[in-house]
């Protein structure tokens, strides 16, 4: 005698029996029976389906804590003791681009004030990462902690808002170089658009929210050719997707002052160099390839003119980032909402005496003591600007911005580094 259960839920179809009853209670049986084949159907669709959903975000979950460096009570703890403040009056200060060439500096320098610092950095391979994996040692060893991700990770950008109540961030990391644009145009919409507006994002939500220092860049004056570059002069004419992206940094940073009252202050850089610098510009890699003997190639403008640029060294630029971070005003907004007016300011932070880069190389000769083997060839249409020349009488008048070191003595530096940091100095014939 089969159960109840067995007569209304029949495992199989051959198990139904259609000898017992009438041909209503037989149709009856039948439809019953076709329905729940239809629902035990679903529901092991359902199941798959679910079991297949749970299996993906295990697989992803799982590959997030595996690659993702951040997260957990230790990490807490790394972040929250980097962010401590150690002067009175002094500031916590997310630095994004930590590991950079400017990054690095801006770190040390605040750290060293006594000011509480926690860096960001998602150590990129655009040049080689094993400078910024030494920088981050650096940084370690003066008790900088650097976390390892991307600026377009809002998940790790709010945690990093939720452990630290930052006062300030000061914005660096970014897709650098202006003629690598034409290899990889994408790299800098990720980074210089994108990741910008979700860190502008977070900032905005923040509460309180943080006033903010970024890097643009004087490539934004682009073909503008008045002399030298002023704050007040155009803008819309870029020259690179670089220059372009800093630009609408620009625009878009004053959007986020505008609606909810962030305060911004964007800092155009003047071809910065220095010790720790980034191996894709060109005073690094002459050295480089003057040392190896290899020729390096000098571009030459119009008319067989040669490029020039206001070569800016490392520790004029930190006193610039810190004299805006001093002065920077506070956002007036929280939880998204503007409660009044922010500051919003750009400077030019340069070094007001441009040098034409064959000079360039010719100090870098008397301070390697090796000849250059120079190819020079006309400016290829790559994005390039056949000079730069800043006017800093904003940041002059704003906090006293006076830079320092000419580009003899900025060089002597950076050479003297280099040829510690790559192991020249135990080499014969050689400084
Ligand atoms: O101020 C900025 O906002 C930018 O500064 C920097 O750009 P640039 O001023 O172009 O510096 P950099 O590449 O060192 O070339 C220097 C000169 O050497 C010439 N140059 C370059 C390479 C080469 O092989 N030959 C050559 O003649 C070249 O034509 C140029 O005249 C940053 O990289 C950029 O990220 C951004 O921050």
């Amino acid at each position: 005698m089969p159960s109840l259960e067995e007569e209304l839920f029949p495992s199989t179809p051959g198990k139904f029996k259609i000898d017992r009853g009438q041909s209503m209670n037989r149709q009856f049986h039948r439809y019953f029976a076709s329905t729940s084949t239809m629902f035990l159907w679903a529901l092991f669709l359902i199941a798959l389906t679910a079991s297949y959903l749970s299996f993906q975000s295990f697989v992803d979950s799982g590959s997030r804590c595996f690659s993702a460096s951040w997260g957990g009570i230790q990490w807490e703890k790394q972040v929250r003791n980097s962010a401590q403040i150690h002067r009175s009056g002094g500031m916590s200060v997310l630095v994004t681009g930590a590991a950079g060439f400017v990054g690095t500096h801006v770190s040390l320098a605040l750290k060293k004030r006594g000011d509480g610092v926690v860096g960001l950095d998602n150590f990129n391979n655009y040049y080689d990462p094993s400078l910024k994996r030494a920088r981050r040692s650096l940084l370690n060893s003066h008790g900088v902690f650097v976390v390892e991700g991307d600026l377009n990770d809002v998940k790790l950008l709010a945690k990093l808002f939720d452990v630290v109540a930052f006062t300030h961030v000061m914005h660096l990391a970014a897709q650098a170089g202006v003629r690598y644009a034409m290899e990889n145009p994408n790299s800098y919409v990720h980074s210089n658009i994108a990741g910008l507006v979700t860190l502008l994002e977070v900032c905005k939500s923040a509460n309180p929210q943080p006033a903010i220092v970024w890097a643009s860049s004087s490539s934004v004056y682009g073909l503008n050719d008045k002399v030298p570059f002023s704050e007040a002069d155009r803008t819309d004419q870029p020259a690179s997707l670089y220059a372009a992206t800093k630009k609408a940094g620009e625009e878009i940073t004053h959007t986020y002052n505008h609606i909810y009252g962030l305060s911004i202050t964007g800092l155009r850089f003047f071809t910065v160099y220095g010790p720790w610098g980034r191996p894709d510009m060109a005073y690094f890699s002459f050295t480089r390839n003057i040392l190896q003997g290899k020729p390096i190639t000098l571009y030459r403008g119009k008319n067989r003119a040669d490029l020039a640029r206001d070569f800016t060294y490392i520790d004029d630029i930190v006193k610039g980032c810190l004299g805006s971070l001093d002065t920077s005003g506070k956002s007036t907004g929280s939880g998204g909402k503007k409660k009044g007016n922010a500051p919003y300011r750009i400077f030019n932070l340069g070094n007001t005496s441009p040098v034409k880069v064959p000079e360039l190389v010719n100090i870098l000769e008397r301070h390697l003591k090796v000849k250059a083997k120079r190819n020079i060839i006309d400016m290829p249409g790559n994005g390039d600007v056949p000079f730069t020349h800043a006017n800093i009488s904003y940041a002059q008048r704003a906090f006293g911005y006076k830079p320092t070191t000419d580009l003899q003595t900025g060089l002597k530096k950076f050479v003297r580094w280099y040829l510690s940091y790559y192991g020249y100095n135990n080499r014969k014939g050689l400084q």
